[in-house]
C-alpha cells in the first residue's frame, strides 16, 4: 500500500490541557453525528470499530475521511490493510454500535451480525443504511488520531432504512421517510 503521511506537531504540554480536553468533549457531545461501524480485512486480518468522526471530503474523486485513535486495538490492522468499509448504522443497530465501541473481542463483534464483501474485501454490514467500500489514499497524523482519507470504490444504499445518530451521549433514531 502506498500512502502519503503528514505529521503535525502537537502543542506543548500544559497544566490547563485536561480542562480544555473535558470542555472539548462536552462541546463535541452536542455536535450530533451519524454512527458507523468501520471495518477492514486483508493480510493483517479482520477488524472493526464504532466511529462518529467520519465526514465527506470531495465528490470528485469521491473521498471521505475517518479519524482513528492511534491507541485503538484495531489501529495496526487498519494501517496495514489499507482498505476499509464505512457502514452507516440504522435505528435498530444500537447494540452493535456498543459492541464495536467497547473492549469486546473481535470475533464476538463480528459474530453479532451478517456480513458480505464488495471490491476491497472489507466487511459490509447487512442492513446498513449505506456502505462505502474504500481504499485509504492518504494518512494525516493529528494529535491522538490519524485522519484516514479514503477513495470510495463502491457504494451500497438502502433508502428504506431509518438512521441512527449519537447526540448528548445517547443514541437517537431518525426516520427515513
Ligand atoms: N473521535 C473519537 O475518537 C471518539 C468519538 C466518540 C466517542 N469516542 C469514545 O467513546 C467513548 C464514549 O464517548 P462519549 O461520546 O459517550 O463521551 P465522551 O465524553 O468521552 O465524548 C464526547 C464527545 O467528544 C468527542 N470525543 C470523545 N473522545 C474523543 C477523542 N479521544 N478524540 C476526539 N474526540 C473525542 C466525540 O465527539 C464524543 O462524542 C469514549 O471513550 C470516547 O473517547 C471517541
Ligand atoms: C458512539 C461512538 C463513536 C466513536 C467511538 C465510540 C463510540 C461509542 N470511538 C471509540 C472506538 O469505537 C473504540 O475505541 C474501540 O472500538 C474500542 O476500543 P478498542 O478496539 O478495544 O481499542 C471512536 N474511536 C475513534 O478512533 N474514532 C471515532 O470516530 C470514534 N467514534
Amino acid at each position: 500500500m502506498q500512502v502519503e503521511t503528514v505529521t503535525t506537531t502537537p502543542p506543548a504540554p500544559s497544566a490547563s490541557i485536561p480542562d480544555v480536553r473535558l470542555l472539548f468533549r462536552e462541546g463535541m457531545a452536542r455536535l450530533g453525528a451519524a454512527v458507523n461501524i468501520v471495518t477492514t480485512d486483508g493480510p493483517a486480518g479482520r477488524a472493526g470499530f464504532t466511529a462518529s468522526a467520519v465526514c465527506s471530503v470531495s465528490d470528485t474523486p469521491p473521498t471521505l475521511l475517518v479519524c482513528l485513535n492511534r491507541q485503538a486495538s484495531v489501529y495496526d490492522t487498519f494501517k496495514r490493510n489499507g482498505v476499509l468499509c464505512v457502514n452507516t448504522l440504522a435505528r435498530d443497530h444500537e447494540a452493535i454500535s456498543r459492541l464495536f465501541g467497547g473492549k469486546t473481542p473481535m470475533a464476538e463483534r463480528f459474530a453479532s451480525a451478517g456480513w458480505s464483501t464488495r471490491e476491497t474485501g472489507a466487511p459490509v454490514l447487512d442492513g446498513s443504511v449505506v456502505a462505502f467500500d474504500c481504499r485509504v489514499t492518504k494518512v494525516v497524523e493529528s494529535g491522538t488520531h490519524d485522519v484516514l482519507f479514503c477513495n470510495v470504490l463502491s457504494i451500497e444504499i438502502d433508502h428504506a432504512r431509518d438512521g441512527l445518530v449519537y447526540f448528548a451521549r445517547r443514541y437517537h433514531g431518525l426516520s427515513a421517510g
